[in-house]
Protein backbone atom coordinates (compact mmCIF):
# COMPACT_ATOMS: atom_id res chain seq x y z
CA UNK A 1 0.00 0.00 0.00
CA UNK A 2 1.40 3.47 -1.13
CA UNK A 3 2.15 5.38 2.12
CA UNK A 4 2.70 8.58 0.10
CA UNK A 5 -0.73 9.21 -0.78
CA UNK A 6 -2.33 7.13 1.82
CA UNK A 7 -2.78 10.37 3.88
CA UNK A 8 -4.68 11.93 1.03
CA UNK A 9 -6.98 9.19 -0.19
CA UNK A 10 -8.74 7.22 2.65
CA UNK A 11 -9.08 4.07 2.47
CA UNK A 12 -13.24 2.23 2.30
CA UNK A 13 -14.43 -0.14 5.01
CA UNK A 14 -14.95 -2.63 2.15
CA UNK A 15 -10.98 -2.26 1.40
CA UNK A 16 -10.47 -3.28 5.35
CA UNK A 17 -13.01 -6.11 5.57
CA UNK A 18 -11.15 -7.58 2.59
CA UNK A 19 -8.16 -7.94 5.13
CA UNK A 20 -9.92 -10.55 7.56
CA UNK A 21 -7.98 -13.54 7.91
CA UNK A 22 -4.68 -14.53 9.56
CA UNK A 23 -3.31 -14.50 6.87
CA UNK A 24 -3.80 -10.82 5.95
CA UNK A 25 -5.56 -9.01 9.28
CA UNK A 26 -6.54 -5.53 9.35
CA UNK A 27 -7.72 -3.79 12.04
CA UNK A 28 -9.66 -0.17 12.44
CA UNK A 29 -8.28 2.13 15.28
CA UNK A 30 -9.65 5.44 16.17
CA UNK A 31 -10.53 6.36 12.32
CA UNK A 32 -7.11 4.72 11.13
CA UNK A 33 -6.06 1.75 9.95
CA UNK A 34 -3.48 -0.71 10.78
CA UNK A 35 -1.89 -3.80 9.18
CA UNK A 36 -1.48 -6.40 12.72
CA UNK A 37 -0.75 -9.82 10.23
CA UNK A 38 3.00 -9.83 11.32
CA UNK A 39 1.88 -8.58 15.09
CA UNK A 40 -0.84 -11.04 16.06
CA UNK A 41 1.48 -14.15 17.49
CA UNK A 42 3.27 -11.41 19.81
CA UNK A 43 -0.22 -9.65 21.05
CA UNK A 44 0.22 -10.82 24.69
CA UNK A 45 -3.40 -11.33 24.78
CA UNK A 46 -3.34 -13.83 21.77
CA UNK A 47 -3.76 -13.43 18.46
CA UNK A 48 -7.41 -14.75 18.85
CA UNK A 49 -9.00 -11.02 20.28
CA UNK A 50 -7.91 -9.59 17.64
CA UNK A 51 -8.88 -12.23 14.87
CA UNK A 52 -12.05 -11.39 16.44
CA UNK A 53 -12.44 -7.71 14.70
CA UNK A 54 -10.02 -8.90 11.00
CA UNK A 55 -10.81 -5.98 8.51
CA UNK A 56 -13.58 -4.23 11.19
CA UNK A 57 -13.84 -1.62 13.98
CA UNK A 58 -11.92 -2.80 16.98
CA UNK A 59 -11.70 0.52 18.74
CA UNK A 60 -14.48 -0.14 21.23
CA UNK A 61 -12.57 -3.26 22.33
CA UNK A 62 -9.31 -1.42 22.20
CA UNK A 63 -9.94 1.24 23.93
CA UNK A 64 -10.48 0.11 28.02
CA UNK A 65 -6.99 -1.78 27.71
CA UNK A 66 -4.46 -0.19 25.53
CA UNK A 67 -2.82 3.32 26.18
CA UNK A 68 -3.84 5.23 23.40
CA UNK A 69 -0.07 5.83 22.43
CA UNK A 70 0.60 1.81 22.01
CA UNK A 71 0.29 1.48 18.04
CA UNK A 72 2.81 4.31 17.82
CA UNK A 73 5.08 3.08 19.91
CA UNK A 74 5.09 -0.80 18.94
CA UNK A 75 3.71 -1.15 15.52
CA UNK A 76 5.99 -0.63 13.32
CA UNK A 77 5.39 2.92 11.13
CA UNK A 78 5.20 0.97 7.56
CA UNK A 79 1.63 -0.93 9.19
CA UNK A 80 -0.04 2.38 9.86
CA UNK A 81 -2.30 2.08 6.81
CA UNK A 82 -3.69 5.57 7.36
CA UNK A 83 -7.02 7.20 7.48
CA UNK A 84 -10.42 5.56 6.74
CA UNK A 85 -13.46 6.85 5.58
CA UNK A 86 -15.88 6.09 8.58
CA UNK A 87 -18.98 6.67 6.42
CA UNK A 88 -17.91 3.87 4.19
CA UNK A 89 -17.44 1.36 8.02
CA UNK A 90 -20.21 -1.38 8.64
CA UNK A 91 -21.87 0.20 11.89
CA UNK A 92 -21.60 -3.15 13.77
CA UNK A 93 -24.84 -3.67 15.27
CA UNK A 94 -23.33 -3.14 19.09
CA UNK A 95 -24.98 -6.11 20.49
CA UNK A 96 -25.51 -4.40 23.95
CA UNK A 97 -23.11 -5.71 26.44
CA UNK A 98 -24.96 -6.97 29.05
CA UNK A 99 -22.48 -6.45 31.70
CA UNK A 100 -22.50 -2.78 30.98
CA UNK A 101 -26.01 -2.77 30.83
CA UNK A 102 -26.10 -4.35 34.11
CA UNK A 103 -23.86 -1.84 35.48
CA UNK A 104 -25.47 0.76 34.28
CA UNK A 105 -28.79 -0.38 36.18
CA UNK A 106 -27.08 -1.36 39.28
CA UNK A 107 -25.58 2.26 39.13
CA UNK A 108 -29.21 4.02 39.71
CA UNK A 109 -30.13 1.80 42.62
CA UNK A 110 -26.59 2.17 44.11
CA UNK A 111 -26.51 4.18 47.63
CA UNK A 112 -26.17 8.03 46.97
CA UNK A 113 -22.59 8.93 47.39
CA UNK A 114 -23.31 10.87 50.99
CA UNK A 115 -24.26 6.88 52.47
CA UNK A 116 -20.82 6.58 52.04
CA UNK A 117 -19.08 6.85 55.84
CA UNK A 118 -16.08 4.90 55.36
CA UNK A 119 -13.55 3.16 52.73
CA UNK A 120 -15.17 0.02 53.49
CA UNK A 121 -18.77 1.47 52.41
CA UNK A 122 -16.97 2.06 48.70
CA UNK A 123 -16.49 -1.49 48.61
CA UNK A 124 -19.76 -2.86 49.46
CA UNK A 125 -21.14 -0.46 46.81
CA UNK A 126 -18.22 -1.41 43.88
CA UNK A 127 -18.89 -4.83 44.75
CA UNK A 128 -22.53 -4.41 43.45
CA UNK A 129 -22.03 -1.62 40.76
CA UNK A 130 -19.23 -2.96 38.89
CA UNK A 131 -18.69 -5.51 35.58
CA UNK A 132 -18.08 -9.10 37.08
CA UNK A 133 -15.03 -9.21 35.31
CA UNK A 134 -13.71 -5.89 37.19
CA UNK A 135 -14.67 -6.66 40.27
CA UNK A 136 -12.96 -10.03 40.17
CA UNK A 137 -9.66 -8.57 39.31
CA UNK A 138 -9.47 -5.73 41.75
CA UNK A 139 -10.70 -7.61 44.79
CA UNK A 140 -8.98 -10.81 44.68
CA UNK A 141 -5.70 -12.29 46.26
CA UNK A 142 -4.00 -15.33 46.04
CA UNK A 143 -4.39 -18.84 47.13
CA UNK A 144 -6.90 -18.68 49.11
CA UNK A 145 -6.77 -15.27 49.95
CA UNK A 146 -5.84 -15.74 53.84
CA UNK A 147 -3.04 -12.80 53.37
CA UNK A 148 -5.32 -10.16 51.85
CA UNK A 149 -7.26 -10.81 54.94
CA UNK A 150 -4.51 -10.79 57.07
CA UNK A 151 -3.40 -7.32 55.76
CA UNK A 152 -6.51 -5.39 57.84
CA UNK A 153 -6.64 -8.07 60.52
CA UNK A 154 -3.00 -7.34 61.66
CA UNK A 155 -4.34 -3.88 61.83
CA UNK A 156 -6.81 -5.07 64.62
CA UNK A 157 -3.98 -6.52 66.83
CA UNK A 158 -2.36 -3.03 67.54
CA UNK A 159 -4.23 -0.72 70.60
CA UNK A 160 -3.29 2.16 70.96
CA UNK A 161 -1.90 4.03 74.27
CA UNK A 162 -3.24 7.37 73.76
CA UNK A 163 -1.60 10.35 75.81
CA UNK A 164 -3.65 13.34 77.25
CA UNK A 165 -3.74 16.96 78.24
CA UNK A 166 -2.28 17.92 75.30
CA UNK A 167 -2.92 20.77 73.39
CA UNK A 168 -4.28 19.69 70.26
CA UNK A 169 -6.46 22.48 68.99
CA UNK A 170 -4.27 22.81 65.81
CA UNK A 171 -4.01 19.24 64.10
CA UNK A 172 -1.36 19.18 60.78
CA UNK A 173 -1.52 15.95 59.08
CA UNK A 174 1.16 17.27 56.55
CA UNK A 175 4.64 15.35 56.00
CA UNK A 176 7.05 14.70 53.35
CA UNK A 177 7.45 11.79 51.43
CA UNK A 178 10.97 11.41 49.26
CA UNK A 179 11.49 15.15 49.75
CA UNK A 180 8.03 16.45 48.44
CA UNK A 181 5.21 18.20 50.77
CA UNK A 182 2.50 16.33 50.73
CA UNK A 183 -1.20 17.12 53.17
CA UNK A 184 -1.14 13.65 54.22
CA UNK A 185 0.78 10.61 55.03
CA UNK A 186 -1.15 7.86 52.25
CA UNK A 187 -0.41 7.71 48.56
CA UNK A 188 -2.46 6.55 46.08
CA UNK A 189 -0.49 3.03 45.02
CA UNK A 190 0.04 1.77 41.38
CA UNK A 191 -2.93 -0.72 40.47
CA UNK A 192 -3.41 -2.05 37.34
CA UNK A 193 -6.41 -1.96 34.63
CA UNK A 194 -7.97 1.05 35.67
CA UNK A 195 -10.44 1.05 32.72
CA UNK A 196 -11.42 -2.12 33.86
CA UNK A 197 -13.26 -0.38 36.67
CA UNK A 198 -14.10 3.02 35.05
CA UNK A 199 -14.04 3.87 31.40
CA UNK A 200 -11.97 6.85 32.13
CA UNK A 201 -9.60 5.20 34.27
CA UNK A 202 -6.25 6.29 36.10
CA UNK A 203 -6.79 10.21 35.27
CA UNK A 204 -9.40 10.01 37.43
CA UNK A 205 -6.83 9.17 40.20
CA UNK A 206 -4.64 11.35 39.07
CA UNK A 207 -7.50 14.73 40.04
CA UNK A 208 -8.45 12.84 43.62
CA UNK A 209 -4.65 12.91 44.27
CA UNK A 210 -4.26 16.66 42.89
CA UNK A 211 -7.45 17.58 44.75
CA UNK A 212 -5.59 16.80 48.12
CA UNK A 213 -2.60 17.16 47.38
CA UNK A 214 -1.08 13.74 47.74
CA UNK A 215 1.11 11.71 45.50
CA UNK A 216 0.34 9.42 42.61
CA UNK A 217 2.20 5.73 41.98
CA UNK A 218 1.73 5.54 38.34
CA UNK A 219 1.41 1.57 37.25
CA UNK A 220 3.01 0.28 34.82
CA UNK A 221 -0.25 -1.75 33.60
CA UNK A 222 -2.19 1.11 33.80
CA UNK A 223 -5.07 1.14 31.43
CA UNK A 224 -4.43 4.74 30.19
CA UNK A 225 -1.38 5.63 28.73
CA UNK A 226 1.84 6.57 31.15
CA UNK A 227 1.73 10.26 29.11
CA UNK A 228 -2.08 10.46 29.31
CA UNK A 229 -1.80 10.21 33.70
CA UNK A 230 1.06 12.92 33.39
CA UNK A 231 -1.07 15.47 31.49
CA UNK A 232 -3.75 14.85 33.59
CA UNK A 233 -1.93 16.09 35.99
CA UNK A 234 -1.42 19.87 36.99
CA UNK A 235 1.56 21.98 38.02
CA UNK A 236 3.51 20.86 40.53
CA UNK A 237 1.72 18.10 40.85
CA UNK A 238 3.72 15.22 42.30
CA UNK A 239 3.59 11.00 40.59
CA UNK A 240 5.63 8.50 40.96
CA UNK A 241 6.20 5.31 38.77
CA UNK A 242 5.76 2.00 39.70
CA UNK A 243 8.09 -0.24 37.33
CA UNK A 244 7.66 -4.04 36.31
CA UNK A 245 11.32 -4.58 35.09
CA UNK A 246 10.71 -6.03 31.57
CA UNK A 247 12.96 -8.97 30.06
CA UNK A 248 13.95 -6.48 27.43
CA UNK A 249 15.90 -4.23 29.34
CA UNK A 250 16.03 -1.51 26.41
CA UNK A 251 12.18 -0.89 26.46
CA UNK A 252 12.76 -0.74 30.67
CA UNK A 253 15.63 1.85 29.87
CA UNK A 254 13.18 3.64 27.86
CA UNK A 255 10.65 4.01 29.82
CA UNK A 256 12.22 4.95 33.08
CA UNK A 257 14.48 7.55 31.59
CA UNK A 258 10.92 8.72 29.81
CA UNK A 259 9.39 8.48 33.28
CA UNK A 260 12.25 10.93 34.58
CA UNK A 261 11.94 13.35 31.45
CA UNK A 262 8.08 14.07 32.05
CA UNK A 263 8.90 15.05 35.99
CA UNK A 264 8.59 11.64 37.80
CA UNK A 265 9.83 11.69 41.29
CA UNK A 266 10.03 8.43 42.60
CA UNK A 267 11.10 5.28 40.70
CA UNK A 268 9.27 2.33 42.96
CA UNK A 269 10.47 -1.16 40.83
CA UNK A 270 8.20 -3.78 42.44
CA UNK A 271 10.21 -6.96 43.51
CA UNK A 272 7.55 -9.13 44.89
CA UNK A 273 6.27 -10.33 41.55
CA UNK A 274 8.48 -12.47 39.62
CA UNK A 275 5.29 -13.92 37.86
CA UNK A 276 1.45 -12.86 38.93
CA UNK A 277 -0.01 -14.53 41.57
CA UNK A 278 -2.75 -16.85 41.66
CA UNK A 279 -5.73 -15.00 41.59
CA UNK A 280 -8.16 -17.57 41.40
CA UNK A 281 -11.59 -15.03 41.63
CA UNK A 282 -9.77 -13.46 38.61
CA UNK A 283 -9.16 -16.73 37.30
CA UNK A 284 -12.57 -18.31 37.47
CA UNK A 285 -13.83 -14.52 35.28
CA UNK A 286 -11.57 -16.25 32.08
CA UNK A 287 -10.63 -12.55 31.12
CA UNK A 288 -11.03 -12.60 27.59
CA UNK A 289 -9.43 -9.02 26.86
CA UNK A 290 -6.09 -7.72 25.49
CA UNK A 291 -2.97 -6.49 27.42
CA UNK A 292 -2.87 -3.31 28.84
CA UNK A 293 0.47 -3.15 26.90
CA UNK A 294 2.50 -4.55 24.10
CA UNK A 295 5.66 -4.93 26.10
CA UNK A 296 6.13 -8.61 25.29
CA UNK A 297 9.02 -9.08 23.09
CA UNK A 298 8.34 -13.11 22.95
CA UNK A 299 6.00 -14.12 20.48
CA UNK A 300 4.19 -17.08 23.18
CA UNK A 301 0.63 -17.20 22.92
CA UNK A 302 -0.31 -16.34 26.49
CA UNK A 303 -2.57 -18.40 28.69
CA UNK A 304 -5.35 -16.46 28.95
CA UNK A 305 -7.30 -19.01 30.67
CA UNK A 306 -4.97 -17.84 33.63
CA UNK A 307 -7.22 -14.37 34.24
CA UNK A 308 -6.52 -10.83 33.47
CA UNK A 309 -3.08 -11.32 35.52
CA UNK A 310 -1.73 -13.58 33.51
CA UNK A 311 -2.56 -12.38 30.12
CA UNK A 312 -0.53 -8.86 30.82
CA UNK A 313 2.18 -9.93 32.04
CA UNK A 314 4.41 -12.25 30.61
CA UNK A 315 6.95 -9.54 29.78
CA UNK A 316 7.97 -9.58 33.77
CA UNK A 317 11.77 -10.51 34.05
CA UNK A 318 12.08 -13.24 36.69
CA UNK A 319 15.45 -12.98 36.30
CA UNK A 320 15.52 -10.14 37.99
CA UNK A 321 18.28 -9.35 41.27
CA UNK A 322 20.15 -7.29 43.29
CA UNK A 323 22.90 -7.52 40.79
CA UNK A 324 20.67 -5.96 38.76
CA UNK A 325 20.31 -2.59 41.11
CA UNK A 326 23.56 -0.66 40.40
CA UNK A 327 22.42 -0.75 36.48
CA UNK A 328 19.17 1.09 37.76
CA UNK A 329 21.42 3.79 40.06
CA UNK A 330 22.90 4.41 36.34
CA UNK A 331 20.34 4.93 34.08
CA UNK A 332 18.16 7.59 36.33
CA UNK A 333 18.73 10.13 39.05
CA UNK A 334 14.79 9.26 40.52
CA UNK A 335 15.04 8.25 44.25
CA UNK A 336 15.09 4.06 43.74
CA UNK A 337 12.51 2.76 46.08
CA UNK A 338 11.91 -1.07 46.32
CA UNK A 339 8.00 -2.28 46.69
CA UNK A 340 7.44 -5.49 48.16
CA UNK A 341 10.00 -6.23 50.51
CA UNK A 342 8.85 -8.88 53.06
CA UNK A 343 11.77 -9.83 55.78
CA UNK A 344 14.71 -7.08 57.90
CA UNK A 345 17.29 -8.49 55.58
CA UNK A 346 16.19 -7.62 52.56
CA UNK A 347 15.67 -4.01 54.04
CA UNK A 348 19.15 -4.21 55.35
CA UNK A 349 20.22 -6.01 51.88
CA UNK A 350 18.26 -2.74 49.96
CA UNK A 351 20.05 0.03 52.56
CA UNK A 352 23.62 -1.82 51.70
CA UNK A 353 22.68 -1.75 47.94
CA UNK A 354 22.23 2.16 47.86
CA UNK A 355 18.49 2.18 46.62
CA UNK A 356 16.62 5.75 48.93
CA UNK A 357 13.74 3.11 50.31
CA UNK A 358 11.50 0.15 50.57
CA UNK A 359 7.18 -0.52 50.39
CA UNK A 360 7.06 -3.48 52.69
CA UNK A 361 4.23 -5.09 50.99
CA UNK A 362 2.76 -8.02 50.00
CA UNK A 363 1.11 -6.56 47.10
CA UNK A 364 -2.01 -6.73 48.66
CA UNK A 365 -1.97 -10.28 49.22
CA UNK A 366 -1.98 -11.41 45.62
CA UNK A 367 1.26 -12.86 45.14
CA UNK A 368 2.90 -15.02 47.90
CA UNK A 369 -0.26 -16.37 50.15
CA UNK A 370 0.69 -16.23 53.98
CA UNK A 371 2.89 -13.66 53.25
CA UNK A 372 3.14 -11.31 56.56
CA UNK A 373 1.27 -8.00 56.32
CA UNK A 374 3.36 -5.14 55.95
CA UNK A 375 2.46 -3.78 59.61
CA UNK A 376 3.82 -6.91 61.02
CA UNK A 377 6.84 -6.49 58.96
CA UNK A 378 7.21 -2.96 59.99
CA UNK A 379 7.07 -4.17 63.61
CA UNK A 380 10.26 -6.20 62.42
CA UNK A 381 12.42 -4.33 60.90
CA UNK A 382 12.54 -0.85 63.01
CA UNK A 383 13.59 -2.09 65.92
CA UNK A 384 16.49 -3.86 64.30
CA UNK A 385 17.10 -0.27 62.50
CA UNK A 386 17.25 1.72 65.23
CA UNK A 387 19.65 -0.71 67.17
CA UNK A 388 21.98 -0.19 64.48
CA UNK A 389 21.29 3.35 63.87
CA UNK A 390 20.14 3.28 60.63
CA UNK A 391 16.47 4.12 60.99
CA UNK A 392 16.79 7.34 58.81
CA UNK A 393 19.37 5.86 56.38
CA UNK A 394 16.02 5.01 53.87
CA UNK A 395 12.52 5.96 53.33
CA UNK A 396 9.82 2.75 54.36
CA UNK A 397 6.29 2.83 53.28
CA UNK A 398 3.82 0.48 53.81
CA UNK A 399 0.54 -0.72 51.99
CA UNK A 400 -1.88 -3.49 52.28
CA UNK A 401 -5.04 -3.64 54.23
CA UNK A 402 -5.01 0.18 55.11
CA UNK A 403 -9.09 1.45 55.76
CA UNK A 404 -8.82 3.81 58.49
CA UNK A 405 -6.66 6.53 59.07
CA UNK A 406 -6.27 4.48 62.60
CA UNK A 407 -4.29 1.90 60.23
CA UNK A 408 -2.37 4.86 59.11
CA UNK A 409 -1.38 6.45 62.54
CA UNK A 410 -0.32 2.93 63.53
CA UNK A 411 2.24 2.62 60.92
CA UNK A 412 3.37 5.88 61.25
CA UNK A 413 3.93 5.21 64.75
CA UNK A 414 5.31 2.31 64.51
CA UNK A 415 7.79 4.31 62.02
CA UNK A 416 6.72 4.21 58.48
CA UNK A 417 7.12 7.35 56.26
CA UNK A 418 3.52 6.84 55.04
CA UNK A 419 1.35 4.60 53.67
CA UNK A 420 -0.26 3.27 49.79
CA UNK A 421 -3.72 2.29 49.62
CA UNK A 422 -5.23 0.39 46.43
CA UNK A 423 -8.71 -0.88 46.42
CA UNK A 424 -10.47 2.00 48.28
CA UNK A 425 -9.78 3.99 45.90
CA UNK A 426 -10.51 1.57 43.11
CA UNK A 427 -13.72 1.09 44.61
CA UNK A 428 -14.59 4.91 44.80
CA UNK A 429 -13.52 5.32 41.11
CA UNK A 430 -15.40 2.54 39.82
CA UNK A 431 -18.63 2.95 41.79
CA UNK A 432 -18.77 6.66 41.69
CA UNK A 433 -15.76 8.20 39.92
CA UNK A 434 -14.40 11.42 40.85
CA UNK A 435 -16.49 12.63 43.50
CA UNK A 436 -16.54 9.11 45.22
CA UNK A 437 -12.17 9.32 44.79
CA UNK A 438 -12.48 12.99 46.36
CA UNK A 439 -14.82 11.61 49.53
CA UNK A 440 -12.61 8.67 50.07
CA UNK A 441 -9.58 10.94 50.50
CA UNK A 442 -12.11 13.61 52.79
CA UNK A 443 -13.28 11.33 54.77
CA UNK A 444 -9.67 9.33 55.67
CA UNK A 445 -8.56 13.23 56.55
CA UNK A 446 -11.97 14.04 59.08
CA UNK A 447 -10.38 10.59 60.56
CA UNK A 448 -7.40 11.47 60.67
CA UNK A 449 -7.92 14.68 62.66
CA UNK A 450 -10.04 13.46 64.81
CA UNK A 451 -7.82 10.48 65.89
CA UNK A 452 -4.50 12.09 66.23
CA UNK A 453 -6.73 14.69 68.59
CA UNK A 454 -7.87 11.55 70.91
CA UNK A 455 -3.95 9.83 70.68
CA UNK A 456 -3.06 13.14 71.73
CA UNK A 457 -0.82 14.39 68.53
CA UNK A 458 -0.89 17.82 66.98
CA UNK A 459 1.48 16.77 63.77
CA UNK A 460 3.09 13.99 62.56
CA UNK A 461 6.70 13.56 63.79
CA UNK A 462 4.81 13.68 67.50
CA UNK A 463 3.62 9.87 66.64
CA UNK A 464 6.20 7.87 67.95
CA UNK A 465 6.00 3.60 68.96
CA UNK A 466 5.18 4.35 72.75
CA UNK A 467 1.88 5.40 71.73
CA UNK A 468 1.20 1.93 69.99
CA UNK A 469 0.72 -2.08 71.82
CA UNK A 470 2.04 -4.36 69.32
CA UNK A 471 2.08 -7.45 71.70
CA UNK A 472 -0.60 -9.34 69.81
CA UNK A 473 0.32 -8.45 66.44
CA UNK A 474 2.42 -11.94 65.44
CA UNK A 475 -0.33 -13.86 66.60
CA UNK A 476 -2.27 -15.22 63.38
CA UNK A 477 -5.74 -16.26 63.76
CA UNK A 478 -6.77 -16.08 59.50
CA UNK A 479 -9.66 -17.80 58.62
CA UNK A 480 -10.07 -20.14 55.97
CA UNK A 481 -12.23 -19.45 52.72
CA UNK A 482 -15.29 -21.62 53.25
CA UNK A 483 -16.63 -20.88 49.26
CA UNK A 484 -14.46 -23.10 47.52
CA UNK A 485 -15.97 -25.93 46.10
CA UNK A 486 -13.79 -28.32 47.97
CA UNK A 487 -15.91 -27.30 51.41
CA UNK A 488 -18.85 -29.40 50.10
CA UNK A 489 -17.10 -32.55 49.25
CA UNK A 490 -17.57 -34.73 52.25
CA UNK A 491 -20.88 -34.05 54.49
CA UNK A 492 -19.88 -36.14 57.57
CA UNK A 493 -23.05 -37.85 57.91
CA UNK A 494 -23.16 -39.29 54.40
CA UNK A 495 -19.98 -39.39 53.47
CA UNK A 496 -18.94 -38.57 49.73
CA UNK A 497 -21.49 -36.58 48.19
CA UNK A 498 -23.11 -38.47 45.03
CA UNK A 499 -21.72 -36.84 41.61
CA UNK A 500 -24.29 -33.93 40.67
CA UNK A 501 -26.20 -35.65 37.77
C1 LIG B 1 -5.78 -4.13 44.14
C2 LIG B 1 -4.66 -4.22 43.14
C3 LIG B 1 -3.34 -4.13 43.60
C4 LIG B 1 -2.28 -4.20 42.70
C5 LIG B 1 -2.55 -4.37 41.31
C6 LIG B 1 -3.87 -4.45 40.84
C7 LIG B 1 -4.93 -4.38 41.76
C8 LIG B 1 -6.33 -4.47 41.26
N1 LIG B 1 -1.48 -4.52 40.44
S1 LIG B 1 -1.42 -5.98 39.65
O1 LIG B 1 -2.52 -6.03 38.74
O2 LIG B 1 -0.15 -6.15 39.01
O3 LIG B 1 -1.53 -6.98 40.74
C9 LIG B 1 -0.30 -3.94 40.78
C10 LIG B 1 0.68 -3.55 39.81
O4 LIG B 1 0.41 -3.48 38.60
N2 LIG B 1 1.93 -3.22 40.28
C11 LIG B 1 2.24 -3.20 41.62
O5 LIG B 1 3.38 -2.89 42.00
N3 LIG B 1 1.30 -3.50 42.57
C12 LIG B 1 0.04 -3.83 42.17
N4 LIG B 1 -0.94 -4.03 43.11
C13 LIG B 1 -0.60 -3.96 44.56
C14 LIG B 1 -0.79 -2.54 45.10
O6 LIG B 1 0.24 -1.68 44.63
C15 LIG B 1 -0.72 -2.53 46.63
O7 LIG B 1 0.42 -3.24 47.05
C16 LIG B 1 -1.99 -3.14 47.24
O8 LIG B 1 -3.12 -2.78 46.49
C17 LIG B 1 -2.17 -2.63 48.66
O9 LIG B 1 -3.25 -3.28 49.25
P1 LIG B 1 -4.73 -2.66 49.32
O10 LIG B 1 -5.34 -2.85 47.96
O11 LIG B 1 -5.39 -3.50 50.39
O12 LIG B 1 -4.63 -1.20 49.71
Amino acid sequence: HDNTNSQKIKLTGEQIAQHNSPESCWVIIHGKAYDVTEFLPEHPGGPKIILKYAGKDATEEYEPIHPPDTLDKYLDRSRHLGEVDMGTVEKEEKEEDPEEQGRQERIKRMPILEQCYNLMDFEAVAKNVMKKTAWAYYSSGADDEITMRENHNAYHKIWFRPRVLQDVEHIDTSTTMLGTKVSMPFYVTATALGKLGNPEGEVILTRGAKKHNVIQMIPTLASCSFDEICDAAEDGQCQWLQLYVNKNRDITKRIVQHAEKRGCKGLFITVDAPQLGRREKDMRSKFSDVGSSVQSSSGDDVDRSQGAARAISSFIDPSLSWKDIPWFLSITKMPIILKGVQCVEDVIRAIESGVQGVVLSNHGGRQLDFARSGIEVLSEVMPVLRERGWQDRIEIYVDGGVRRATDILKALCLGAKGVGIGRPFLYAMSAYGLPGVDRAMQLLKDEMEMNMRLIGCSKISDLNPTLVDVRGLSMHTATVPSDTLGSNVYDPLVGPKEKSK
